[in-house]
């Protein structure tokens, strides 16, 4: 059989030890043991099928998406699954839902922003999913100027009660997920008024309806915000609109870490800066660096696996024609994406690492690394969430036509993941973020202090700082060469992230081998794109450009007789990447032609509507041509 031989003869190619790699991408043993037995179980379960996603209606869509969540949540509970085992399942589902809001950021923000007591009275309720919470910020009129939110919580001494409002149409929260049609609770943020004062934004939980029959509380008007890019998955987010009339809340609903109103309605700053209200988008951000490596892989899984099979043109000596993937461009577009997808690994395993450390020193009132953490996050999240979009698309064009059916997977995981450049952050805001960390660390090097990272890529940043950091009055004024800086900041994290990668023990044969030429094809490919910045800031002559141009395409045929092996390396089930291009087996064509005829189209061998509409045309033309 075509493809399964093909595959089958990639593996065997393999230079290195297939198997350890998998532990260096799952992280570890214990991880990849988990994440093995959790996507099996998911990949059996005829509940959890996917393939039917993109052919409903939004509402059967959505009513199969709560029966997913209800039965993710009763085997759970029934195999006693552990937080992590938990979380690994609800990612192994693989349907945008209400679920990762209450998980991924409701209990985070009441664990980051709540007082002990708030946490004490509210987390039980949410772990036990006797309340489902999600995370409404944003609103129609204000998304990234958090500051210029509009709903208020005025404080009424009379009755030590927060009044929550919506005052104008664009204070509607507007897109918080979950909260459409299923959350029963919001962290709502809005604006602190104490005897006409406002004190700026600030987190409240609110209850938006019964625990009885789940109708909205008096004052309260929530619905979905309707249909959003692509059919299928995220369709399946309830992503809501959320006004309030005067709703009245218990003052200890507002989150008290950060900042305290007495019951004499006087405000306490606690010890802890005040940007800790901004917390959860930090522990939020550092999650997505990691998803951007998982949807990047799985792209670039379908797309290496579907190159080795397709063949094209080249007819050989033996009468086949030549698989795409010996193709140099096929390969010099194909191999910087695998090269990333690693890359983008190892960068999210330091990131997590950052912001544990930087909620540890918290603990200990240490909060000298907030600022880089802030920086960090949301520079890496912009880097990766763009370098994913697009390479998410690349891989469907890698792909040629099939590359566009449904069955590939890849125009769904494409329609799932792009909001990912603007949720949690758009990502130009975000780089201005880090721009701004970057100005006051060039303004600060002044002190002896000395950057650290690998010399081109520092050297890039310095002198991009040098060119564009004019002194900028407010974080509107930031050039947009500053942007440049900041993703050339980010890169030098990237790279600088893989070689310390590189430094650690790495068991298996050719393991280390493989992913230092995976790291210098990142490195050189990088090098490759911005070739503009490296030559004009005078980081590298144009001779060694060319060397490095030369090495980049040596690496690519270092890597060729493993891509296969590599990919196979991230542990997918075919449930997983739901794509018939990327099956396990290389049975493509079969499948392709199998898939097909499941779309209801095919129900019937006469159109409906045929009778109607076509049959008339063609008798009319009949009888044209007869007179
Ligand atoms: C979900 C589960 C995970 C699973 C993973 C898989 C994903 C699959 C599901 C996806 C689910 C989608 C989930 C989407 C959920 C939303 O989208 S939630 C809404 C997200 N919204 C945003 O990110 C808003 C973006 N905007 C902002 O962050 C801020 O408004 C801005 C842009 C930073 C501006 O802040 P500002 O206070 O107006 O002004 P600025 O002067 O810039 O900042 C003030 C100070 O605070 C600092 N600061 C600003 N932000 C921060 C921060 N975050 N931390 C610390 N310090 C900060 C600044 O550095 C500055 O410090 P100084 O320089 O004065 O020392
Ligand atoms: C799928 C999805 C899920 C979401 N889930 C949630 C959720 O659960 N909870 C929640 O609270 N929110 C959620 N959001 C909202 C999301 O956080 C916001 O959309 C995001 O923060 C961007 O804000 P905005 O939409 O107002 O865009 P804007 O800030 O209006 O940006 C629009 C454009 O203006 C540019 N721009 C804005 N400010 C500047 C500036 N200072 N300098 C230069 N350019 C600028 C931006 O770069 C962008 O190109 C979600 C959004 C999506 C798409």
């Amino acid at each position: 059989m075509a493809g399964f031989d093909d595959l089958a003869s990639e593996r065997s190619k393999a230079q290195f030890d297939v198997e350890e790699m998998k532990v260096i991408w799952a992280g570890s043993r214990h991880t990849l043991e988990v994440s093995d037995r959790i996507s099996r179980l998911v990949a059996n379960d005829p509940v959890f099928r996917k393939d039917t996603r993109t052919m409903l209606s939004r509402k059967d869509l959505f009513k199969n998406t709560l029966r997913k969540a209800a039965h993710a949540w009763k085997r759970i509970i029934e195999l006693r699954l552990s937080e992590e085992e938990a979380a690994e399942l609800r990612f192994y589902v693989d349907e945008p839902a209400f679920m990762d809001l209450h998980w991924g950021m409701f209990i985070p923000t009441i664990k980051g922003q709540g007082t002990e007591e708030q946490q004490q009275k509210w987390l039980p309720l949410a772990y036990k999913m006797k309340i489902i919470g999600c995370y409404a910020q944003t609103e129609l009129g204000h998304g990234s100027n958090v500051q210029g939110l509009e709903t208020t919580a005025t404080f009424d001494p009379q009755t030590d009660e927060f009044i929550i409002h919506s005052p104008t149409l664009t204070s509607s929260k507007w897109w918080p997920g979950g909260l459409g049609k299923v959350s029963t609770h919001a962290v709502v943020y809005g604006r602190l008024i104490i005897d006409s004062k406002d004190y700026g934004v600030n987190g409240f939980i609110v209850q938006l309806r019964s625990l009885d029959d789940h109708l909205p509380l008096p004052g309260i008007t929530i619905g979905d915000i309707g249909m959003k890019f692509g059919s299928g998955a995220y369709n399946t987010m309830d992503n809501g609109v959320l006004r309030f009339d005067h709703v009245r809340i218990p003052r200890d609903q507002m989150l008290m870490r950060v900042s305290q109103v007495t019951r004499e309605g006087k405000l306490v700053q606690s010890n802890v800066p005040w940007q800790l209200v901004y917390g959860t988008m930090v522990y939020v951000r550092q999650k997505i660096v990691s998803d951007a490596s998982c949807a990047l892989s799985r792209a670039v899984c379908i797309a290496t696996r579907y190159s080795a099979v397709r063949r094209q043109f080249g007819l050989q000596s033996n009468g086949i024609e030549t698989q795409v993937i010996d193709y140099k461009t096929q390969q010099s577009r194909l191999f910087p994406l695998l090269a990333s997808a690693y890359a983008f690994r190892f960068v999210g395993e330091w990131l997590k690492w950052l912001y544990m450390d930087v909620n540890q020193r918290l603990q200990a009132s240490d909060f000298s690394t907030l600022p880089e953490a802030h920086a960090c996050t949301a520079g890496l999240k912009s880097l990766t969430t763009s370098a994913t979009a697009d390479g998410i698309e690349e891989c469907r064009k890698l792909c040629g036509g099939h590359g566009y059916l449904c069955s590939s997977g890849l125009p769904e995981l494409f329609a799932v993941y792009i909001p990912a450049c603007t949720y949690e952050g758009d990502n130009i805001v975000l780089l201005l973020q880090v721009a701004r960390f970057l100005i006051k660390t060039v303004s600060q090097l002044g002190s002896g202090k000395e950057p650290v990272g690998t010399t081109v890529y520092m050297g890039r940043v310095e002198q991009l700082m040098q060119c564009h950091c004019a002194v900028q009055k407010g974080f509107l004024e930031l050039s947009a060469d500053l942007v440049q800086a900041a993703v050339a900041h980010c890169q030098l994290i990237v790279v600088s992230k893989f070689i310390e990668k590189l430094q650690q023990d790495i068991p298996g044969k050719g393991v280390k081998g493989q992913l230092e030429a995976l790291c210098n094809i990142y490195a050189l490919f990088i090098l490759h794109k911005h070739l503009g910045d490296f030559l004009s800031t005078g980081c590298i002559t144009p001779k060694q450009a060319s060397l490095a141009n030369a090495q980049l395409r040596s690496l690519y045929s270092q890597v060729r007789p493993n891509a296969i092996a590599l990919v196979d390396a991230f542990n997918y089930t075919d449930h997983y990447l739901s794509s018939v291009l990327g099956r396990y087996d290389g049975n493509v064509y079969p499948k392709l032609y199998e898939e097909a005829w499941k779309d209801p189209l095919n129900d019937s061998v006469v159109p409906d509507g045929y009778q109607e509409y076509i049959q008339p045309i063609l008798k009319q033309q009949l009888r044209n041509a007869r007179l």
